[in-house]
């Protein structure tokens, strides 16, 4: 089997002229040929709470057929990973005059995949990410009162989220004691990672992008190749898998897809470093799933953070927190690809629509009060 090299890396540009490279192509996972086994992780950092480790490769690969390898396709990744040569397989043929979806918005402006049910393969995305050995850590956070969301969060995440992929969870809370045991499939670990509490539930949201930003750069870069970071009063409820990765992407909040940007809940205060304008915006993203590569995960949470502390210092906060940061940068770093709200869904208050196919990661009802009182 070929192996294709990698795309030259293309340095990203944001468009509100501060400007940054787009980082060293990632230097640890080789890509893989359909023969080589995939290969074990190293092992988590000392002082990391291991509840499960893998051993054996993951899902079998299989061997191609000396006969048709010579029809093997080359599959570009968008996103600087290798470029890895599928074997045979059969699925329907895309047709060019038959789109797959009429009555969604598929492409952005910026021709960004917005992911809807339908529109996707994940038998060839599986094989993909299979063949590049990926490995994909998703962070959440269960401060105070809300590590009683963990056991149903990891127990779906066990059934929905990225099967047949590496999967690494990081835990943050300051109640490690309370972090639940949850049997893991193969493959998958879990770390808990003991960060401070805050008083306000606002700080503790907040304080997320922090945390996720020193831990990209100290951690996480050195584990995993993408970053899933998720909102943890939440459960998955069907299929989540490799067609959310990207170099960079956020997530449509269901209750604002049909808006004009005029009615989005930015931050409209000038003096906020949140700030977007009444005739700027193109979807409002909600805080609650985001990701992408570990150097642009890093880059959003750095960023994210500092506007946050200088917003303290200018003696504001944006009205939706780390939410309003999160929209504020990702209208200037235009995502890779948006995830439609099948990815975030509240069905107590927002019912089953038929345009969502599926609904995929769903909020779990909770009393606001109770839940954010000391
Ligand atoms: C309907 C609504 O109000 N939505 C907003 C609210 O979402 P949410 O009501 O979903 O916020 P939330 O209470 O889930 O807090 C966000 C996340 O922070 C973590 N956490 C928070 C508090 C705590 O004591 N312990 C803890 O671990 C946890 O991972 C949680 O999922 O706030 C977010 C953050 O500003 C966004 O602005 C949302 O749009
Ligand atoms: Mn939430």
């Amino acid at each position: 089997m070929l192996l294709y090299p990698r795309h030259p890396r293309t340095p990203a540009v944001t468009i509100a002229g501060c400007s940054h490279a787009a980082g060293p192509p990632h230097p640890r996972t080789p890509a893989v040929t359909a023969q080589t086994p995939l290969q074990p992780r190293p092992a988590l950092s000392p002082g990391s709470q291991v509840l499960c480790t893998w051993a054996r490769p993951l899902l079998p690969v299989p061997a191609p057929s000396p006969v048709l390898s010579f029809c093997s396709v080359a599959v570009g990744d968008p996103d600087g990973r290798p470029v890895v040569a599928l074997s045979r397989m059969l699925y329907p043929q895309p047709k060019a005059l038959t789109p797959r979806r009429s009555d969604v918005l598929v492409l952005t402006p910026w021709l960004a995949p917005i992911v809807w049910e339908g529109t996707f393969s994940p038998e060839i995305l599986d094989e993909q990410f299979r063949l590049q050995n990926v490995t994909v850590g998703l962070t959440v956070f269960a401060v105070k009162k809300y590590v009683a969301f963990l056991r149903l969060f990891l127990e779906t995440a066990e059934q929905h989220f990225m099967v047949g992929h590496r999967v690494t969870y990081y835990v943050f809370t300051n109640r490690p004691a309370d972090v639940p045991h949850v049997p893991l499939r193969e493959g998958r670990r879990l770390a808990v990672l003991t960060v401070r509490s805050h008083a306000r539930w606002q700080d503790v949201s907040m304080h997320r992008m922090e945390v996720i930003s020193r831990f990209s750069e100290q951690r996480f870069r050195r584990e995993v190749d993408y970053l899933v970071c998720a909102d943890v009063d939440m459960k998955f409820r069907d299929h989540v898998g490799v067609e959310i990765l990207s170099r960079l992407f956020g997530t449509l909040h269901p209750g604002f897809y049909r808006a004009d940007r005029r009615a989005f809940a930015y931050e409209r205060r000038p003096r906020s470093q949140a700030y977007i304008p009444p005739d700027e915006g193109d979807f409002y993203y909600m805080g609650a799933l985001f990701g992408g590569s570990v150097a642009e995960v890093q880059r959003l949470a750095s960023a994210c953070h500092q506007a946050t502390v200088l917003d303290k210092a200018n003696g504001i906060e944006a009205v939706w927190h780390d939410e309003s940061h999160l929209n504020r940068y990702l209208l200037y770093h235009k995502p890779t690809k948006v995830l439609s709200p099948e990815y975030l869904w509240d069905q107590r208050l927002l019912g089953w629509p038929s345009v969502m196919k599926k609904l995929r990661f769903v909020a779990v009802p909770k009393n606001h009060e109770e839940m954010r009182s000391p």
